[in-house]
């Protein structure tokens, strides 16, 4: 059973136009996927489709069918749902609805009817892997950006949930803020098989970890292939090419002239080695 499927699904806000139209995906168990596409393509739409909260809260009106680890999303609670996908919001100071950082990761759990004392052992364990250890006594008001959305984090981590849906979490984020982010999702992918969705704009940023990205356009889905194969769409078709890092519209110029293939890049380090062996070889032909 894939972690989220969706069927047909078309999705219109309280207005005529249809801003997710018959989108059919699969998303495998412990994948990293990462969703693309311009500006008003429907990306955080389908992570509110994921979550439940389009149609649940945004009312509007839908057709086909969004299901999570088999849970049919319209037939579940968003409060049953959040037990299975948690969200990180674009905006996601709204999340936040306490005075101190240890209250908040207590309060998702409170609401769940969990153990006193095992509620202060979960709260100690993901403010440890979020990196927030210290801050337990801390006003969120007096928190950075960065740490309020690792605070987020925390509280739907604690709740265990097996996919996490995060919308462009790293905008108010430094690079080595992205980077430290970046590294968890990662860890939390690798080791404990959590399902991850993303939406991130930075395709250079999400290359070293990603194994699915889903190119939507106009509420369309166009794509949805290994980074490798969208990212060669992307340029073929010019759809969305302006967002294909700088190496990789190298990489696939080079392909494309010298009919040379290189394995993907998934690091700039890899691009410049792969490139440094490339031109030592056209030297040697050559001299
Ligand atoms: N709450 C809402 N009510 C009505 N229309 C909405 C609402 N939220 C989004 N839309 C419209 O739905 C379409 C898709 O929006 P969505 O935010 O899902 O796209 P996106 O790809 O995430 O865009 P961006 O990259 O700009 O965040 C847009 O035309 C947008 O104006």
């Amino acid at each position: 059973m894939p972690a989220i499927a969706l069927q047909k699904f078309s999705y219109a806000y309280n207005h005529p136009k249809k801003v997710l139209d018959n989108i059919t995906i699969s998303i495998e168990k412990g994948s990293f996927s990462v969703i693309l596409g311009p500006s008003g393509a429907g990306k955080t739409t389908l992570c509110l489709a994921v979550a439940g909260a389009v149609p649940h809260y945004f009312g509007g009106s839908s057709a086909g069918k969004v299901y999570v680890t088999g849970i049919h999303t319209q037939e579940s609670s968003m409060q049953q749902l959040a037990l299975t996908v948690g969200t990180v919001l674009q905006d996601y100071e709204t999340q936040l609805v306490t005075m101190t950082v240890e209250e908040e990761v207590a309060f998702s759990l409170e609401n769940l009817g969990i153990a006193p004392e095992e509620i202060t052992q979960r709260v100690e364990e993901v403010l440890a892997k979020v990196g927030l250890t210290g801050y337990e006594k801390q006003a969120v008001t007096d928190l950075s950006g960065g740490q309020k959305q690792r605070l987020v984090l925390a509280s739907v981590l604690a709740t265990n949930p097996k996919i996490l849906v995060l919308d462009e979490p790293t905008s108010a984020l430094d690079p080595e803020g992205t980077h430290s982010l970046y590294k968890l999702l990662s860890d939390l992918n690798q080791e404990h098989g959590i399902t991850i969705l993303v939406v991130e704009h930075d395709i250079a940023t999400v290359l070293p970890y990603a194994d699915q990205f889903i190119l939507l356009e106009n509420g369309q889905l166009i794509l949805n292939d290994t980074p490798e194969n969208v990212l060669s769409f992307m340029a073929k078709k010019q759809i969305f090419a302006e967002a294909i890092p700088p190496l990789w519209q190298l990489k696939l110029m080079i392909e494309e002239l010298a009919t040379r293939q290189f394995p993907p890049w998934h690091t700039e380090e890899e691009a410049i080695t792969q490139l440094g062996k490339a031109l030592e070889e056209e030297a040697r032909k050559n001299a």
